[in-house]
């Protein structure tokens, strides 16, 4: 492998000087680090990542390739991928091609062979910043420049460049076969994790994926019997036509919604967003059920989160009062939601897991049992 220099500098004028990883060129973005100890793959092509960098904490990155089964995406959406050691010779039997020219081939700049640890700490420290990637100016103050210009992720809507352009019908090759369906289940695409598809799939729902931009009325139109507001990118406050299609369906239908899907449920609600220090991206998050006491360990990516309330677990709402069900045990933020009076709950983190632990996967069946006792 042809070893070109790379430079990533953040905001604050840090550098690190390293070697070029996938495509050449210079992309900005903001830096987050993720702690997941492996699902590169997925993390790469996890749509809410769009207008971000990941830096992997775990050291080792590419040494089992990257295969076609394990995309959580049509692309890659992200703006930029950091790693401490590249390892260029991948070995595994489900391997077709080398993480490298899978960045290539999808014109995603990287950088590996620079201190992860020490960049990780800083953001840890001081924050998530923006950063720039380059294979082509090396001149600290120039990048400095350039990331000033760079739109960060605050108050943009990024789920209008993720989702899907029309509705389509999900088919999984795997857990489709000659099963009969029998709940129907609209998803928002927000940027949608392609495992939530496949649990809602294999779970016995018939699937069907619609863009963000589909009104309310042409998802009761469809009669379904429960609609999925999926994860996907940036600033929740950002896309005001979700809240609109949400409050078409509240109290019509059952609604489930997942990580940007939760927020946009509580914007809705009435609740408030904010955004975390550095976020939480990783697959180690510990998420206490406040009424089970009982703790799951979670896959979560998110870098905003719901405001909790004054007082107490209960927020009133026009649909409503509404619980805080879950907890990050870490910093004690709201991690579940759920409404008293209507069929519709949240939550922050990823039971679809990939990657990550799957302790959360009961979800679906929640939804499910759900939207069976609302048919
Ligand atoms: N994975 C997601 O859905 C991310 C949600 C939102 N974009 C955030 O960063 O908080």
């Amino acid at each position: 492998m042809d070893k070109k220099r790379a430079i990533l500098v953040l905001a604050d004028g840090t550098s690190f000087t390293g070697y070029s990883l996938g495509a050449a060129g210079e992309k900005a973005g903001e830096v987050v680090f993720n702690t997941s100890m492996m699902g590169y793959q997925e993390i790469l092509t996890d749509p809410s990542y769009k207008g971000q960098m990941v830096v992997m904490t775990y050291p080792l990155i590419g040494n089992y390739g990257i295969n076609e089964k394990d995309y959580e995406s049509r692309s890659l959406f992200l703006e930029g991928f950091i790693v401490k050691e590249y390892s260029p010779f991948p070995s595994n039997w489900r391997s077709q091609i080398s993480l490298d020219e899978f960045l290539k081939n999808k014109k995603t700049v990287g950088i590996q062979g620079i201190d992860t640890r020490e960049l990780t700490r800083r953001l840890r420290d001081y924050g998530a910043q923006q950063g720039i990637i380059s294979t082509e100016d090396f001149d600290v103050f120039s990048l400095t420049k350039k990331i000033k210009s760079a739109p960060g992720l605050v108050g943009i809507d990024l789920v209008k460049s993720v989702t899907c352009n029309n509705l389509y019908e999900w088919k999984d090759s795997d857990s489709d076969a000659g099963k009969s369906k029998r709940l129907k289940v609209v998803v928002y695409d927000c940027g949608v994790k392609y495992n939530i598809l496949r649990k809602l799939n294999s779970a016995g729902c018939s699937v069907t994926v619609v863009p963000a931009q589909t009104q309310s009325q042409t998802i009761l139109n469809m009669k379904p019997d429960g609609v999925v507001l999926s994860n996907g990118p940036g600033d929740p406050a950002a896309v005001p036509y979700m809240i609109e299609n949400i409050k078409g369906l509240l109290g019509k239908k059952p609604v489930f919604g997942i990580c940007l899907g939760h927020q946009l449920m509580a914007l809705t609600l009435g609740l408030k967003t904010y955004k975390l220090k550095f976020g939480h991206h990783g697959g180690n998050q510990p998420v206490m059920d406040l009424h089970t006491k009982k703790v799951e360990i979670t896959a979560q990516n998110h870098s905003f989160a719901v405001t909790a309330p004054q007082e107490g677990t209960m927020q009133k709402s026009p649909y409503g009062n509404v619980e805080i069900t879950h907890v990050n045990l870490n910093d004690k933020s709201v991690e579940g939601l759920k409404c008293h009076s209507i069929p519709a709950f949240s939550v922050q983190y990823h039971p679809e897991a990939s990657p990550g632990p799957h302790d959360a996967s009961y979800l679906f069946e929640r939804f499910i049992e759900m939207m069976k006792y609302q048919s």
